[in-house]
Order: C-alpha cells, then sequence, then structure tokens
C-alpha cells in the first residue's frame, strides 16, 4: 500500500497558489485523465477484451489503495499483448481525438510563455509518443514506463513486462522524476498537474514539485482533491489565470512612437501580453491642448510621427512612476541624456520582477557612476534585466509593406525571446545575439561616424571619402567596443546592429542631416541650434556620445588608435573646419596640442562650447564606472 508522506505536507497558502501558478518554471502533467481522456492502459484492455479486470486495478492503484508497481505487473499480466496488437490499437486510436478539451491550449499558452512542459507517467511510452509529438513536446521531456518484449515460443513478439529502472514504475516516481529534470536544470518553481494520488506525491517530496494542481475534466478522486492545493475541473481555469506580460514604452519620440505602434498591434494578437499599453510622454503644449491629450484622442503623435495610427489600445501618460508601476516589460526608448534622471524617478515603482529592454542609443556617463552602458545604468538602478535592441531602424521608414532588421542583445535567450515576441511583425524582423555589448556599443558608436558622414556630404568630399570614412569608423567601433569588453564578438558588427546600422544612419539619419548642415555653413550654426531648427524637438545622439566617446579615449590613454573618433570630437568642438574630416588622421594629432593650448588661454567662447565636454572628461578621473 502506499505509505502516507511522513510530516504531512502544509499545503500552498491560497493567496501563494496564483502567484506559484504564474511563476511556473517548468510544468509537468501526467497523461493518463490529465492530458488524454482515458487511461490508456485501460482502453488498450478493452481493445483487447480485458477492459473489466484491468479496469477494476487501474482504479485501486490510482486511488492510492494498490502498490504501483504490482498494479502494473497484474495488468500487463492479463494483457501480454503482442507487438501487432499493440500497433493496431495506437493507429486506431489517434492522439487528435484523445486529447482532453483545452490541453492543447494550455500547453500552448504555456509555450508562447517558453515554460517546459514535462510528461511525467505511469502509463507506456509507446502510447504516449504520438500525445507528445501532437503537442510538440519533445521526447527527451517523457518520464514514463517502457514496455519489455520477449517472443512467444510460436516466434509471436509480446508484451512481457516493464523496465522497473524507469521512475514511474514504483511508488515515488514522479517526485523522482522531478528531481531528475532539477538535476538537468536547475528551475525554481515545478508545478506538477494531475488526477491521481501517485500525482500529488509529487509534491510531497523533497525536490520533488512547488505546487500540485488536481485535475478533475475527466475523474474526480476525493483524496486529490483534498490534498490538491487547487483542483480545477477545466484547463481554461488555469489559462485565464497565466499571467500577460503589461508593457510600457518609456519614451514618445519618433522610433518610440514607431515601435509602439507595433507594439500595440502586437499585444492585440498574442494571448501572453495584456492588450493595454501604456506610453510615458514628455508632455508639452499641442496646440489648445498637450501632447499626451493630443495623442489619446488623435492615436497617433502628431508631432514626432505624423500620420502613423497607433492601436486604440495605447494609453499615452505624462505622469512616469504612473505609466511603469503596473508594467512587466519596460521598453526603454528616449534619448540617452534623459535616461538616468527617469531610472531615478521610477527606482521605487518598477515591479522586482519586471524585465527591460533598452532601444535608446548612447552610454551614459556621470560623476557618480562613470562611464557605463546604458542597460548596466538600467540594471543597477532599477535591479531588474535589461537586454537592447539595435539595428538599422530609421524610424520614420518602418511601415507595413517596407521591411527592417534589428538585433536584440540578450544575455538570457528566454527574455530575448520574450522581447522578440513583443516586437517583431512581419515587416520588422529580429535576431537575437548573446553580446549584449557589442550590439549596444555598435548601436551608440555609429552616431559619432553618422556625424563624419555628414561632415563629407555636406562638404561635398565625394562618395570615395564618404566610404573611406564610413569603413574607418567600422574598424573604429568594433576596435573599441572590443577593448572595453574582450566578450565582444566581430560577428555582431555583421549583424543589423553593426554595418547595417551604420549604413542607414550615415546616409538617412539626423546626426547625418544635422551634421551635413553645419557642415554645410562651415561650423557658423552650431549644433545645438541646428537640432532645434531641423529636428522639431527630436533630439541628437552623436554629439554627445562623440564628447563622452573622446572622454573614455582619453582617460584610457587610448586617442591614437582611434583617429577618426577624435577627429569628429575636435570638429564638432569648433578645433577644426569640417572639410577636415578628409585628414582625419592628422587632425586627430593636431587636437591634442590644440585642446592644451586652449585650456591655458583666456575663457573664449570656444570654451564654454568645450566646457561640456571637458566636465565630462574631468569626472571620468573618479575610478567609477565599467569600462
Ligand atoms: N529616430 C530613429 O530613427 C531611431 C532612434 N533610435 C534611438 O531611440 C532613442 C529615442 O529616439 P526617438 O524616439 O527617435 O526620440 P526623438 O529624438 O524623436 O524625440 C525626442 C524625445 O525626447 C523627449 N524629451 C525632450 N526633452 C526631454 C526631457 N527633458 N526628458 C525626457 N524626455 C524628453 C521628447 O518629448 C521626445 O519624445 C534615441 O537614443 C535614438 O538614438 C534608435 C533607432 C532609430
Ligand atoms: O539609429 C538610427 C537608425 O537606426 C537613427 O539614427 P539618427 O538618430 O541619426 O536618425
Amino acid at each position: 500500500m502506499l505509505r502516507p508522506p511522513s510530516t504531512p505536507r502544509q499545503k500552498v497558502s491560497p493567496s501563494q497558489v496564483p502567484i506559484l501558478w504564474s511563476q511556473a518554471q517548468a510544468v509537468c502533467f501526467d497523461v493518463d485523465c490529465t492530458i488524454t481522456k482515458q487511461d490508456a492502459l485501460d482502453d488498450l484492455a478493452e481493445f483487447l477484451g480485458k477492459g473489466h479486470a484491468v479496469r477494476q486495478i487501474t482504479h485501486q492503484a490510482m486511488n492510492g489503495d494498490m502498490d504501483l508497481d504490482l498494479a502494473l505487473q497484474e495488468r500487463l499480466k492479463i494483457m501480454a499483448p503482442i507487438v501487432d496488437s499493440l500497433q493496431d490499437y495506437i493507429l486506431s486510436n489517434p492522439a487528435e481525438g484523445r486529447l482532453v478539451d483545452g490541453i492543447q491550449e494550455l500547453v500552448q499558452e504555456l509555450q508562447a510563455r517558453n515554460v517546459p512542459i514535462y510528461l511525467i507517467s505511469g502509463g507506456f511510452r509507446e502510447l504516449i509518443l504520438p500525445v507528445a509529438d501532437l503537442l510538440k513536446i519533445p521526447r527527451n521531456h517523457i518520464y514514463a514506463n517502457r514496455f519489455v518484449y520477449m517472443a512467444d515460443d510460436d516466434g509471436q513478439i509480446r508484451v512481457h513486462g516493464f523496465d522497473p529502472t524507469e521512475p514511474t514504475s514504483h511508488e515515488g516516481g514522479k517526485p523522482e522524476a522531478i528531481r531528475r529534470i532539477r538535476s538537468q536544470k536547475p528551475f525554481q518553481t515545478i508545478v506538477m498537474i494531475g488526477d491521481g494520488i501517485t500525482d500529488l506525491e509529487a509534491v510531497q517530496e523533497t525536490g520533488g514539485a512547488d505546487l500540485f494542481i488536481g485535475f478533475g475534466g475527466v475523474i474526480e478522486r476525493a483524496k486529490v482533491i483534498e490534498g490538491a492545493d487547487w483542483f480545477v475541473n477545466s484547463y481554461q481555469e488555469l489559462i485565464d489565470a497565466l499571467p500577460r506580460w503589461k508593457v510600457a514604452m518609456i519614451g514618445s519620440g519618433a522610433f518610440a512612437s514607431s515601435v509602439a505602434q507595433m507594439i500595440t498591434y502586437n499585444v492585440a494578437k498574442k494571448a501572453t501580453f495584456n492588450n493595454r499599453v501604456d506610453m510615458y510622454v514628455y508632455d508639452e503644449p499641442f496646440g489648445d491642448t498637450t501632447l499626451s491629450k493630443a495623442i489619446n484622442t488623435m492615436h497617433e503623435n502628431p508631432k514626432f510621427l505624423p500620420g502613423v495610427k497607433f492601436g486604440e489600445n495605447l494609453v499615452a501618460n505624462p505622469d512616469l512612476q504612473d505609466t511603469v508601476k503596473d508594467a512587466d516589460l519596460l521598453v526603454f526608448c528616449a534619448p540617452h541624456q534623459f535616461l538616468k534622471n527617469m531610472c531615478q524617478q521610477i527606482q521605487t515603482v518598477v515591479k522586482p520582477t519586471a524585465k527591460a529592454i533598452s532601444l535608446t542609443k548612447g552610454i551614459h556617463i556621470s560623476p557618480t557612476d562613470g562611464p557605463q552602458l546604458l542597460s548596466t545604468m538600467i540594471r543597477r538602478m532599477l535591479q531588474i534585466e535589461c537586454c537592447v535592441m539595435m539595428g538599422a531602424n530609421l524610424a520614420n521608414e518602418i511601415r507595413p509593406g517596407g521591411f527592417c532588421e534589428s538585433t536584440i542583445g540578450s544575455h538570457s535567450t528566454e527574455d530575448g525571446e520574450i522581447f522578440k515576441e513583443l516586437l517583431e511583425t512581419d515587416y520588422f524582423s529580429i535576431r537575437i545575439i548573446s553580446d549584449t555589448e557589442g550590439a549596444e556599443l555598435a548601436g551608440a558608436l555609429k552616431n559619432v561616424v553618422a556625424i563624419a558622414s555628414g561632415f563629407c556630404d555636406g562638404c561635398d568630399l565625394g562618395e570615395n571619402c564618404k566610404a573611406a570614412i564610413l569603413r574607418q569608423g567600422l574598424e573604429e567601433m568594433r576596435e573599441l567596443s572590443k577593448r572595453l569588453y574582450p566578450t565582444v564578438r566581430d560577428e555582431t558588427f555583421w549583424e543589423s546592429c553593426g554595418v547595417a546600422d551604420l549604413i542607414a544612419t550615415c546616409y538617412g539619419g539626423r546626426n547625418h542631416l544635422v551634421s551635413q548642415e553645419y557642415a554645410k555653413r562651415a561650423g557658423k550654426d552650431s549644433f545645438e541650434q541646428l537640432e532645434k531648427e531641423l529636428l522639431n524637438g527630436q533630439k541628437l545622439q552623436g554629439v554627445l556620445t562623440s564628447s563622452e566617446v573622446q572622454a573614455v579615449l582619453q582617460t584610457k590613454g587610448w586617442q591614437k588608435s582611434f583617429p577618426l573618433f577624435v577627429a569628429v570630437d575636435a570638429i564638432v568642438r569648433g578645433l577644426f573646419h569640417p572639410k577636415d574630416i578628409v585628414r582625419y588622421r592628422t587632425v586627430a594629432a593636431e587636437a591634442e596640442l590644440k585642446d592644451l593650448h586652449h585650456i591655458n588661454s583666456e575663457p573664449s567662447l570656444l570654451e564654454k562650447r568645450l566646457s561640456k565636454s571637458m566636465r565630462i572628461q574631468n569626472i571620468l578621473h573618479l575610478d567609477v564606472g565599467d569600462f
């Protein structure tokens, strides 16, 4: 007989049950009467004309009134099917007709959330395989019994017994199977779902499941109802209680709006997401109303991306804390100079379980933090995971019928997949790579090269020259990224976040547009003025990034290895004419001397312009930061 557990198990408290279910890292299902409508052995016995005798034994075992291995032996002895009959039974009972209502949907919902599914059954592998294949459950996720075959005297191959080394061939087999699963992957929360007392056993032993859900859709057993943490008769109950990721977009500029637009349509289509998307808007007057109100009535961003319609499930919110407080997925897409302040504002309200992705291009430098990747800053300030998406994604070109690619850099494949699910469309294709640092640095640094490309075009230096600048730029992007993070991979620069983003930005980006105009006007109007004049509130990232990069190079003493970056910074600071980009190598060498001269002379207009970058460079003497 099955022994009761030595110390009665404390059931999971009702308030914890939905939490554990929503946090399940793996879900294990019993098969017979849980996934399929029948007990396969009973059904096989019926097929063989021995139904009554076998059913009685199954009932005793499932109620915990008979030892499992004895029950198995007895049933096989009664049936002793030959292989041909077994085959006939399997072929005449296709898996499609055996499934319990709602199980396919539940399994798909879990798979969409990347929750691995295991089958742990006292039934037989041969009978389970078609079901597992139909539900797309990998065969190595099946823990079940195996028939042992033997040839009769008359040459027939017949089931003779079962393999006693399989965990589910004996008592305690289900917790044992779960311990084996844990030894392969250290899941923190494993849920067991089943109809029988042996399934309940899975939660009653150390190392077993963390939550037991009894299923009564086929058969209700009193002991299971009594012992289950949660007892359900329909899988819809479990589907309804699954978490739906709530998304917040932090930013409302051109790219933020373009991405938010794709998100609104994706979440409406996919059950894994909450339908509502909140977007933080840095509010400003718009006509006789405010921008956030205009967005909510027009369902588009009339200032930063006019004419592109959001789904009506987008809510523009001028309150940053309110926007993020319930969010599970935070999409950061604000200009990089504002990001730290935004993180500070939301530090106390972000859910500890939230995950973030940064679409922002730039690097972070501050007196207290030193130089950091933006994703590192987000990770540290909010104590949550953060991946990045970078790519050749000019906001005003992203639309149905078009095509573009992007790169998600994520240390965790699971997080990368979640964000890919959220962001990918048939016209916005995403590849996930693990080189987060390479992707992020490529995205930030190409903006500096884009400034150089604008100088080329503004001064009519020709395509050969521009191509040479782009080549050198790509090389410096890769070299600097690898020096800062030795894990950065060369291949990353062949992804959309590398060479493709470089090309798109150097031909069609705002950094290129403004620096081209700066060059045409021979530096007479500052970048700040031109940004205001040409971009209607949109923000340049390349100029600030250039001085941030310069600060890193100076602190490291690496200027000589990055002549293009040094030259761009010197031209931006007005030390040289934009056309001097053509001789960037000598400009870089001369820039050092000029800087020395200016530091020693009287304060001038030029020095006021220099002050921001010099301030950044000075604070880098603090021994903080990551680079
Ligand atoms: N626009 C594009 O094509 C792409 C942009 N990106 C990156 O996405 C990030 C965001 O760019 P966009 O969405 O294009 O923005 P944007 O440059 O079009 O707009 C600027 C945004 O900053 C906001 N803002 C202004 N002052 C602020 C303040 N003090 N605090 C907070 N927010 C303030 C404005 O309200 C506006 O939403 C940048 O890092 C950019 O490099 C990435 C890929 C493509
Ligand atoms: O990053 C971009 C495209 O991928 C946009 O670049 P700009 O900010 O120069 O427009």
